[in-house]
């Protein structure tokens, strides 16, 4: 044989000898874990594997054979939404657990659970299981923040962060919503009882951010100036058009570095939205330190009177971290800026994703839609100029806020939450105890926790409702209004069963911001309107029938995918005349 193919050879036994030792190792790890698992010997961390496989799924899915398609699908990012309960059946269950399982692969060693007792623990141990560090590469762009810590900087950052989003921002989120929501219907409506548009989901995004520049960063914008609005004296972009361009950016680009952007060739794809994304990562900075120096100079005008958005509370809770005992506790600036952009980026997507599956279904079920509308006409005052007051309306909206309930448990944004250990671990749980080597990745499978039969099905079913064997995957807000006989009105989840905003000490603290923005966003919308989609016309002028509507709406949701929050295909950036986005009509119905 000659030399050249010796090495060759050799290269290859060294190579695949590597592989099956890692197989080797995690198979000893999974067995002294005490959890079922499967063997998949491919290697789920290559980067190219981790961003090709999720928009190849459906092509995986179609043409390879079954019992490989079954396996390899669970190495894909964001497996959870298509999968659902199935691998646990298949694989978990037959090895006498069916909540939990272990992934050998030649890759990372892996845990994956949806089981209640085990995502409480993890969440509550932040210690032990910390976040992975993929967090820090995209969240971490523009300083280090209460995502990307652990240990005691996490804590010193968390306490200033808890503080910062507190009912006052709450009540200045609520008004800032009412406020963008009206502009949204003077746009589709323009002065008439009905009105229509494919970019209702860019509008829920126009919303968010105004939302976001407002309550956030005292930086208000009217829903018609944004467009016009000239970026100032040396500067390329607005504030907002900064913030939208490093927003659609977060997920992927974002990481490329500023001098790759800056040159990227010109007549490559992609061009325009890299060129503009260079300039964005160079002005959103100087932005928000231009608004913080503005805000705190606003302060001292005030003489330490603080306004009502992020920006300024955050200020002052700095402020009192500098002055309790030693100086160590408020941020440095680097944390500043990285806490503003975690706020301003953690909050967006997954509001966003939210809203949109909220108005999709309630154009798919009309009915919830009316029980809604009931509720806003008892509560809400029938004169729409009437300024809604926050602390008297939003605790009484209750169909709203569980009707977000049931989209995040049919739709979270993050279906998975993940966290690693640096060294080992155990767990003790009711099935016993589990052992969870250093080095491993667990992974929280929230799609499966929330669709548990045990919790979720046929849950508090009201009068006339029937029972059903597959209603834990329906979207019923019912399930969550209890019996009048309790004492909690909604429903309160056992530990661990529901956890769309992660639980534990690290819990999302915009949690509350999120329900306030949505249950605003549906009050205002619904106030004096209803929303369906408009039926599609076929080629021979036949209008769709309701069947038929409701099966687009369906596969319009089940189309959906992974970036890294679970949205709708094709329903943003929607220019005129293109297939994309849904077309809904707004009517006046009082
Ligand atoms: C429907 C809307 C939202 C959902 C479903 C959601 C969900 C989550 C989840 C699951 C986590 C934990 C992530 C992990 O540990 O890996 C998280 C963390 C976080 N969220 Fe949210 N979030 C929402 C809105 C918001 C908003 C509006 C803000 C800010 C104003 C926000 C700020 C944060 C921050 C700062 C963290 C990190 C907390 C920490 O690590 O201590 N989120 N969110």
């Amino acid at each position: 044989m000659p030399a050249f193919l010796t090495i060759v050879v050799a290269l290859i036994v060294i190579y695949a000898s590597s592989l099956a030792y890692v197989l080797l190792q995690n198979l000893r790890k999974a067995k002294k874990s005490g959890f079922p698992y499967i063997i998949i010997p491919w290697d789920q961390d290559q980067f190219v594997w981790m961003v090709m496989s999720v928009p190849l799924r459906p092509w995986l899915r179609k043409n390879l054979p079954k019992w490989i398609y079954d396996r390899i699908t669970l190495t894909i990012f964001g497996n959870e939404f298509y999968e659902g309960l199935e691998p646990y059946n298949q694989y978990a269950a037959p090895q006498g657990n069916d909540k939990s399982f272990a992934l050998v692969t030649v890759g990372n060693f892996e845990i994956i659970t949806r089981d209640p007792e085990i995502v409480t623990e993890v969440l509550r141990r932040v210690k032990d299981f910390q976040q992975v560090e993929l967090t820090a590469l995209f969240m971490g762009k523009f300083g280090q923040n209460v995502m990307t810590s652990d240990g005691d900087a996490w804590t010193r950052q968390r306490k200033v962060v808890a503080s910062t989003i507190n009912e006052r921002i709450s009540r200045t989120v609520f008004n800032e919503s009412l406020h963008q929501t009206e502009g949204l219907l003077d746009e589709v409506l323009s002065n008439h009882s009905q009105g229509e548009t494919n970019r209702i989901f860019d509008m829920m995004k126009k919303i968010t951010i105004n939302v976001i520049s407002g309550a956030g960063m005292g930086a208000n914008v009217e829903w018609k100036d944004a467009a016009n609005e000239k970026p100032r004296p040396r500067f390329k972009m607005t504030y907002i058009d900064a913030v939208k361009q490093v927003l659609q950016n977060v997920t992927g680009p974002i990481l490329l570095p500023k001098w790759f952007l800056a040159n990227y060739p010109s007549f490559l794809p992609g061009y325009h939205n890299l060129n503009l994304l260079s300039y964005a990562m160079e002005e959103f900075p100087t932005h928000t330190w231009d608004l913080l120096n503005r805000e705190r100079q606003r302060g001292l005008d005030a003489h330490g009177e603080t306004r009502s958005n992020i920006i300024a509370q955050l200020l002052q809770a700095n402020q009192q971290g500098d002055e309790e005992k030693s100086s160590t506790k408020a941020l440095s600036d680097d944390e500043v800026m990285g806490n503003l952009f975690v706020f301003t980026a953690a909050g967006f997507e997954t509001t966003v994703n939210t809203l949109s599956f909220a108005l999709v279904l309630l154009c798919r079920y009309p009915q919830w839609q009316e029980w809604i509308c009931e509720e806003i006409d008892h509560i809400m005052p029938a004169d729409s100029s009437q300024e809604l007051d926050y602390t008297a309306i939003f605790p009484k909206a209750t169909r709203v806020l569980v009707c977000m309930l049931e989209v995040l448990r049919l739709f979270a944004p993050l279906i998975r939450i993940s966290r690693e250990t640096k060294v080992a671990q155990t767990i003790q749980t009711s099935r016993g105890s589990f052992y969870i080597p250093p080095k491993t990745t667990v992974y929280m499978n929230t799609g499966a926790v929330h669709i548990d039969p045990a919790v979720w099905r046929n849950l508090n079913l009201a009068e006339g409702e029937k029972k059903s064997e597959h209603d834990e995957l329906l979207f019923r807000p019912t399930r969550w209004l209890n019996p009048p006989t309790e004492s909690q009105p909604i429903f309160q989840p056992p530990k661990g069963s529901y956890v769309p905003w992660s639980g534990g000490p690290r819990v999302c603290p915009g949690q509350k911001m999120a329900q306030v923005e949505f249950t605003a966003i549906f009050l205002k919308l619904l106030h004096q309107h209803r929303i369906e989609a408009v039926p599609l016309k076929s080629a021979s002028g036949d209008l769709e029938t309701r069947a038929q509507i409701e099966s687009r709406l369906d596969a319009r949701m089940k189309d959906s995918i992974m970036t890294p929050t679970l949205q709708m295909n094709s329903i943003y950036d929607v220019k005129d005349n293109q297939d994309k986005g849904l077309n809904v009509r707004l009517t006046k119905r009082r």
